[in-house]
């Protein structure tokens, strides 16, 4: 809560502004009835005319000034909630940016998106309330006691017995609040969840005749929500009777007593008119505390799911040993030394004692089984995660030794899924190097082998690609994640069986395009026809190197690979 809320310190001033507004507007408010007892005992009374007119006119000065002060404090406090949701988004999205993946994993993508946007909304509300009228609440009920005590300290004191039973009362329904509106976050998440698999699955949906299995699902996800919800915001329903049998037990026991004190001549009746008055505004205020509580509540769960976020520290920087820099032995050199992985969380090694070497300008293919750990190979190369024994060394330096965003820079990644951004063909290519010319542009789609195709449409490279690039061919959306890398001029260049979609012809000209590349290239393939290219070809099964060599070599070496290569030379005979 307070790491969220030190987002508020740039603005103190005009948060503080809006506060003393807000001061101004209760102080018009608490010295209204005391100007009323003053005309009812004064003027009404004693017939004074004169007396009612001119504290009449007093009244509605100070209502105006309540009224400027209001509309001003309403200005200051959008601004300062604003400007705090507004830093408060960013931050978290910069420390979501930052995350490792092995911490990205440990939360859901619907989850991110309801904490960025649905959980900062929460607090914000809370705070331009907060600014505007929650803490006009409990000054309110402080004010009308202190005021009643200056009208009548004897009165008063019906008033103040019950104050503290409800404010006890009211700080149990806070920590209640706060433990049911977790939950109803919590609930939110997994509808956003449903909702995204849905729809980025929207396809599947209709192929596999899913609709109506979807929609019990989202159903079942929604009447969760529901049904905590309600729960949740019943604690209204308790705190307001609460409240007002309290403070109507108060406020009789002022008129009983009141009355007697009437008769006997102790009391004026504009005391009375005024405590019952300052009463009924503690009853108001309590009412209203009771309504904010529900936000405060929800907006408490929200900052606590947003302190999470914050207090995750950089892992990946913190394991830098920046210090030891002093690199580039051989341009795209890379070596795998006895590396074993095993990923956050699990318990079962993916990658077991893996060693290999690509010299400069070399292409390495990489095959084995689905699920062989092929990616995740690839993966600790730009230290997405770190390995867990053994080194990898890039152009002569332990990945571990290089700057983060420098090792980055010189690796080309194509993942396995393409993936493509909402904007044009052109800006998609240059998304990795965003001030690269149009020249380098179209040299990286025609080695990509998808010039021809982007020139075919209307628009040519200024046509628009769809969220995700529905419109756009597999084979499209894989060429175009190529000429990506292969802009960026990395030293190594790393292609996860990003060519599945090719057809053969497409395929050779790419390869044979690529030939001419400096970089140094590691190739994940299922294809023996792929593989036959490269210089040398690792097959890995189940975490473990079981062969290394060239095509050739391996025919001799490896029982497997020749049963792979002769199951693959049938299937293309
Ligand atoms: N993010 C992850 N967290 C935990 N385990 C993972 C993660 N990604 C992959 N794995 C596991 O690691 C193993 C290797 O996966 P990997 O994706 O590297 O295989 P692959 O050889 O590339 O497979 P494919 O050819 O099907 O893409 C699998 O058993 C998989 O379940």
């Amino acid at each position: 809560m307070k790491e969220v809320f030190s987002y508020v310190k740039p603005y103190k001033w005009t948060a503080i502004f809006a506060l003393c507004l807000m001061l101004l507007e209760l102080f018009v408010e608490l010295v209204q009835p005391l100007i009323m007892a003053k005309i009812i005992d004064e003027g009404v009374r004693a017939q004074n005319q004169g007396m009612v007119l001119q504290w009449g006119a007093v009244l509605l000065g100070l209502s105006f000034v309540a009224f400027l002060a209001g509309v001003i404090n309403s200005y200051f406090s959008s601004h300062t909630a604003q400007s705090f949701s507004y830093d408060l988004r960013n931050a978290l999205f910069d420390r979501i940016q930052s995350f490792t993946l092995a911490t990205y994993q440990k939360f859901s993508t619907a989850s991110l998106i309801t904490r960025l946007t649905n959980d900062v909304t929460q607090v914000q509300t809370v705070l331009f309330m907060s600014l505007r009228i929650m803490l006009r609440a409990p000054l309110a009920v402080i004010g009308s006691i202190i005021m009643a005590f200056v009208v009548n300290p004897k009165l008063a004191l019906f008033l103040v017995i019950g104050a503290p039973i409800i404010f006890i009362f009211l700080l149990f329904m806070v920590a209640k609040g706060v433990t049911y509106f977790g939950r109803v976050q919590k609930r939110v998440d997994r509808l956003n969840r449903v909702l995204q698999e849905n729809l980025q699955a929207i396809r599947l949906v209709k192929a596999y005749l899913r609709g109506a299995y979807e929609a019990t699902r989202f159903d079942e996800v929604a009447s969760r929500l529901k049904v905590d919800t309600v729960k949740a915001l019943r604690i209204m329903e308790y705190i307001m009777p609460v409240l007002l049998f309290i403070m109507n037990m108060s406020l009789l026991a002022v008129l009983w007593f009141g009355t007697k004190q009437i008769a006997t001549g102790t009391t004026p009746l504009g005391d009375i008119v005024a405590i019952v008055n300052y009463a009924m505004r503690m009853t108001g205020s309590f009412s209203m505390f009771a309504f904010i509580i529900i936000f405060y509540a929800r907006a408490k769960a929200s900052a606590e799911r947003m302190a999470e976020i914050l207090s995750i520290e950089n892992e990946v920087e913190d394991t830098s040993l920046l210090e030891e820099v002093g690199h580039a032995t051989q341009y795209g050199e890379l070596t795998f030394d006895h590396v074993s992985f095993t990923y956050p969380g699990g318990d079962v090694p993916v990658l077991s004692d893996v060693s290999f070497q690509v010299k400069s300008g070399e292409k390495l293919a990489i095959m084995g089984a689905t699920g062989a750990g092929k990616s995740t190979l690839l993966q600790l190369i730009p230290r997405f995660y770190e390995v867990t024994q053994g080194r990898i060394l890039v152009e002569g330096q332990d990945v571990q030794h290089w700057d983060l965003q420098e090792l980055r820079e010189v690796i080309g990644y194509v993942p396995q899924q393409s993936l493509l951004f909402t904007g044009s063909i052109a800006d998609n290519v240059r998304w990795g190097d965003t001030q690269a010319e149009m020249d380098a542009v179209l040299q990286a789609t025609m080695q990509a082998q998808i010039h021809a195709s982007v020139e075919d449409f209307p628009n040519g490279y200024d046509t628009k690609v769809g969220q995700k690039g529905v419109n756009l061919s597999g084979g499209q959306k894989q060429r175009l994640s190529i000429a990506r890398a292969l802009l960026r001029q990395g030293h190594i260049l790393m292609l996860d069986d990003s060519t599945s979609a090719l057809d053969v012809k497409t395929e050779q000209s790419l390869w044979a395009a690529l030939s001419e590349e400096k970089a140094t290239m590691l190739v994940v393939t299922q294809k023996i026809r792929t593989a036959k290219g490269a210089d040398r070809i690792l097959l890995i099964d189940a975490g473990k190197v079981v062969a290394y060599g060239t095509h050739e070599e391996l025919l001799e070496t490896s029982s497997l690979y020749k049963k792979i290569a002769i199951s693959q030379q049938e299937v293309e005979d």
